[in-house]
Formats: structure tokens, sequence, C-alpha cells
């Protein structure tokens, strides 16, 4: 069994480890943290728990993380880097779902994130776990840089178009929107009911830090210099995530070859779904699962493509997709405990 610590149980990332790894056939529980819920069983917190976990959070301080196998960051950023090194060297491998170790680049690192980095010598090392393009690399890694959301969505629909050199690189533009799930637990007047129920707004139009963290991703699995507008929005729905992506094409190809493309790509993927072309993908169709969807269109058989990609941001746009990693750096089968399928209504 994998001894697994959790820094972080009571956000909505944690929680969601919590309902992925509680019934995940080799996982043993061992550590959950809270700085303000210490001795607090985990099932009176979340009774969705009940029966499935019988820890209590512990204080960060409380707790040896160093008899884990893996501890997972599901923490906001600048917690990860603080503790990674003496975990690494204790011989434990660390997912980070924050943005600790995304970024290769410390600078940049310190310009979006406003904090300094601590330990900047691990970011070379530091693995980006988004197996679809990165499957072996994931597989050896000690440390993983678990994908945002966003990122996620972008990646998965830009990058067959781009390695296969099909479209303008330079003028790449991504239209997305998230559940209100997407911005954490903690309280903040913009996540209020009366605020983000009934109503829908743009954030972060002149600069997001999804931005820059694509756009090295996207230059990393390609080699091509990338320009990305990228608009997130806030929408009234606890979970999900829907990018429409939209991508210049620079050569003269057809429908059927552009789909063949994308399902070749992702035929080896198993939660990537790659639907018949002009299909419209919702997000109620991954709710709860690690799947994520999308779908080529091409209006009016022009020069433009649309991409539709939909996943759970907190799903496939986070835990889930820390889960897989994880599968795949003990050598499990990549599904395993990431089988559910969405609910629905
Ligand atoms: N929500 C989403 O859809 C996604 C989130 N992420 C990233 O995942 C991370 C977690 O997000 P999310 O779960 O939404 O956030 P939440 O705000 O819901 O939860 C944050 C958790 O971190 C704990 N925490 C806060 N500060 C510290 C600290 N200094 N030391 C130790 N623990 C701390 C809190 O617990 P307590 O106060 O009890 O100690 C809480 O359990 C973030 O970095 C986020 O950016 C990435 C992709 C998607
Ligand atoms: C709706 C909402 O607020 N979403 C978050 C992104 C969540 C995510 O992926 O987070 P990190 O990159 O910070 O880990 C945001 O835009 O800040």
């Amino acid at each position: 069994m994998i001894k697994v610590g959790i820094v972080g149980g009571t956000g909505y990332t944690g929680v969601e480890l919590l309902r992925l790894l509680s019934v995940h056939p080799d996982v043993e529980l061992t550590a959950i943290t809270s700085r303000k819920e210490d001795g607090l069983p985990v099932a009176d917190m979340f009774p969705s728990l009940r029966g499935k976990v019988d820890l209590a959070f512990s204080a960060p301080d409380k707790v040896d993380l160093s008899k884990c196998d893996v501890v997972f960051f599901a923490t906001p950023h600048g917690v990860a880097m603080a503790q990674a090194p003496a975990l690494l060297a204790a011989g434990v491998k660390v997912i980070d779902l924050a943005a600790d170790f995304r970024l290769k680049n410390q600078e940049t690192f310190e310009q979006w994130y406003k904090i300094p980095h601590t330990c900047p010598e691990l970011l070379e090392e530091a693995v980006y776990g988004l197996p679809e393009l990165n499957r072996e690399a994931v597989k050896n890694a000690r440390l993983i840089a678990n994908p945002g959301c966003y990122p996620t969505t972008m990646q998965l629909g830009f990058v067959p178009l781009l390695k296969a050199n099909l479209i303008d690189a330079s003028a790449l533009i991504a239209d997305a929107k998230s559940g209100v799930s997407g911005a954490g637990r903690k309280a903040e007047i913009s996540t209020l009911f009366s605020e983000s129920s009934d109503n829908f707004k743009a954030y972060g139009v002149s600069g997001h830090r999804h931005t820059p963290e694509t756009v090295a991703q996207l230059q990393r699995f390609t080699g091509l210099p990338v320009n990305l507008i990228f608009t997130p929005h806030l929408v009234p729905m606890i979970r999900g995530m829907h990018s429409t992506l939209y991508a210049r094409l620079t050569t003269d190809i057809s429908n059927e070859a552009l789909q063949e493309l994308f399902e070749s790509t992702y035929k080896d993927a198993p939660f990537v779904d790659v639907m018949p072309f002009g299909s419209h993908p919702e997000t109620r169709s991954t709710r709860g699962s690690n799947m994520l969807r999308l779908a080529l269109h091409r209006p009016n058989n022009g020069n433009t493509l649309v991409i539709l990609v939909v996943q759970d941001n907190l799903v496939k746009g986070a835990s889930g997709q820390a889960v897989q990693c994880m599968n795949l750096m003990f050598g499990l089968d990549e599904t395993l405990g990431l089988q559910q399928v969405a609910l629905l209504p």
C-alpha cells in the first residue's frame, strides 16, 4: 500500500483528493493536515467521508510526513516549496497542486505570484504533471508540479495542432469559464452566493498567471514561439470548466484529417475523449470524473478552428490529475481509482 499524506485537507482540492484516495485500492491515507482543525475527525467536517476516512486532521507541525511514500500539497502557492526539499531528501515523493514548481524561470514565478521562491534549485527537476503530454517523465518523477486547471484545457486543445504545424502559433485565443470552486474554499467576497450566483463576469483579462504557465509549456512541448490571449470568466456553477479555443489554420487540411490528428494523438490517453467533429461537450458530462472532453468545429468552413474543451476543474483540473500522476509514479495502472463516470443530471 502507498502511504499518502495530504497537506491542506480542509480545502476543495484536499477533500477531492480524499474522495478519490479513500476508495483507491492501493492507498493508505496516513496523514491529513489542517492548521485550524487539529484533532477534528475528517468525517466530522466532511460527512460524505463517514465510514471511508477514519483519520483526524493534524496540525502540520504535529505530523511526521517523512513516513509517507508520497505527500500531496493541496495548499496555496508557497507552502510546498518550504517543505519539498526535506521530504525529497527523506525519500518521499511530492505532488504539488499549487504553482510552486510549474514555472522553470524563478523570475517569472516571482513576478506573477508576488512571493519569493525559496527553493529554486528544484525548479529544473520538477516534472510538469500532464500525463497526456509528459507521461514518461511523470513515471520517473520525484517531484510533480500539477498543472493549473485552465492550462490543462488549453494545452490538450492546442498541442496536437502546434506539433503538426497546422496553426499560427502567434495568434492563439482561449476564452474560458470556470465554476466557483476553482477559487477555493477560503472566504472571499467575490465567491459569496449573492455575488457569484445569477452573475457572469470576466476577470484577469489584462493578465492572468495561467498565461505564462500555458505559454511556457506550449513552447516546451512544441518548440514553437507562442503568443496567447487568455480570458477567464467566473460562471455561476459549482464545478466545471469550459474553454473555447480559437486557432488560425495555416494549411489547407480537411476536417476529417483534423479529427484523425486528435484521435490518433489521444488514442492511448484514457482521460481524453475526442468527441465527433462538431459536437458540443457539456461541463456536466465530466462532473466528478477525471475525463476531459473536446470537440473540433470549423465555422463556415473557413480557416479558423474552434476547439471546445470541458473538464471538472477539481478532478482533471486538479486532484484527479494529481492521482493520475501518483499512479504513474508508483508503476500502477494510470486509471486506478479514477474510473468514476460523470454525475448526471
Ligand atoms: N480549486 C481548484 O479548482 C484548483 C486549485 N488549484 C490549486 O490547488 C491549491 C489548493 O486549492 P484549493 O483546494 O482550491 O484551496 P482552498 O482554499 O480550498 O484550500 C486550501 C487548503 O490549504 C490549507 N492551508 C492554507 N494555508 C496553509 C499553510 N500556510 N500551510 C498549510 N496549509 C495551509 C487550508 O487548510 P487550513 O486552513 O485548515 O490549514 C486548506 O485546506 C491552490 O494552490 C490552488 O491554486 C489548482 C487547480 C484547480
Ligand atoms: C475560478 C478561479 O478563481 N480560478 C482560479 C484558478 C484555479 C487554479 O487552477 O489554480 P492555480 O493555478 O492557482 O493553482 C483563478 O483564476 O485564480
